[in-house]
């Protein structure tokens, strides 16, 4: 089996090392007609806006599109679940283009902004009874996104119960609900739609590969009917020069540094500096 890893920003390359750990190859795509030589799709996290005016001018949401209409297996994590919604909030201004496809509004920032990231256990059944093991499953949320609907198709695999205590951004206009004046709050944190899968936590980085076995069963469920004939060997491509420009800069917990320094790597988030606890990221529109 071979699993495409879209690959123009974020943490493609963690996916890719979990199906390698798996025994299956992962390859990056790039263009819209590597898409023909895989069976499924992996949309890793990292910054969907970024994601999405890279996939514009690689003119990519066409065949995107076509691959999740024609029902093969895709899974976004974190910014590829928004990038699969049908319907997303808290965007920039100006909006973005999704691919689209997973009935369900997201909402982009809901857990706040890159220094409210943070890790929590969240209860999954449906991967326990399929895959085995805890109960739980380890969340790493980046200035992860929430799903706040979803459609009659859309089966939910796992909530988290907000804290009271966590700053909600309740619109894309910023306004903070401060400590203690939110009830607690209960939001989607992973759906599967037939072949569609969608988490808003990072299952890649972490040691526990029971997400991706249950995907690879998704996708062999549905049938490895593409060629291998033409895979595009990993890191063959190079994006090219990024067209944007600096908008922002903050500094995140140590946890994700692995995270943003590969992130560096397509050019589109640059200058890190790494530090002991913290580093400097910067977000370029
Ligand atoms: N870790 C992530 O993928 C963060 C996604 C981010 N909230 C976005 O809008 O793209």
């Amino acid at each position: 089996m071979v699993v495409g890893v879209l690959a123009l920003q974020g943490s493609f390359n963690e996916h890719i090392a979990v199906l390698r750990r798996l025994g299956v190859k992962g390859v990056e795509i790039k263009k819209p007609e590597q898409l023909d030589n895989v069976s499924s799709l992996i949309i890793p996290g990292g910054e969907s806006t970024t994601m999405a005016k890279l996939a514009e001018f690689h003119k990519l949401f066409p065949a995107l599109r076509e691959f999740v209409k024609i029902g093969k297996p895709v899974w976004g994590t974190c910014a590829g679940l928004i990038f699969l919604a049908d319907k997303a909030v808290g965007q920039k201004q100006g909006g973005q283009e999704l691919v689209g496809g997973l009935d369900c509004t997201v909402h982009r920032n809901f857990f706040g902004s890159q220094i409210q990231s943070f890790e929590a256990d969240v209860s999954v059944p449906e991967l326990a009874s399929k895959e085995g093991g805890p109960e739980t499953f380890r969340g790493v949320f980046i200035r992860a996104p929430a799903i706040l609907e979803v459609g009659p198709e859309v089966e939910v695999l796992a909530d988290y119960l907000v804290p009271s205590n966590k700053v909600l951004y309740s619109s894309s206009t910023v306004e903070i609900q401060e400590e203690n004046s939110t009830p607690e709050k209960k939001v989607i944190v992973a759906v599967k739609q037939g072949s569609l899968l969608g988490t808003a936590f990072h299952p890649e980085l972490t040691a526990d590969t029971r997400w991706h076995s249950y995907f690879l069963k998704m996708a062999s469920e549905v049938g490895d009917g593409a060629s291998s004939s033409s895979i595009v060997a990993v890191g063959e491509e190079d994006p090219g020069q990024s067209p944007f420009t600096i908008q922002q800069k903050g500094s995140v917990p140590h946890f994700t540094m692995a995270y943003f320094s590969n992130m560096a790597s397509p050019g589109i988030l640059s200058d890190i500096h790494t530090g002991s606890d913290s580093f400097e990221w910067y977000v370029i529109d």
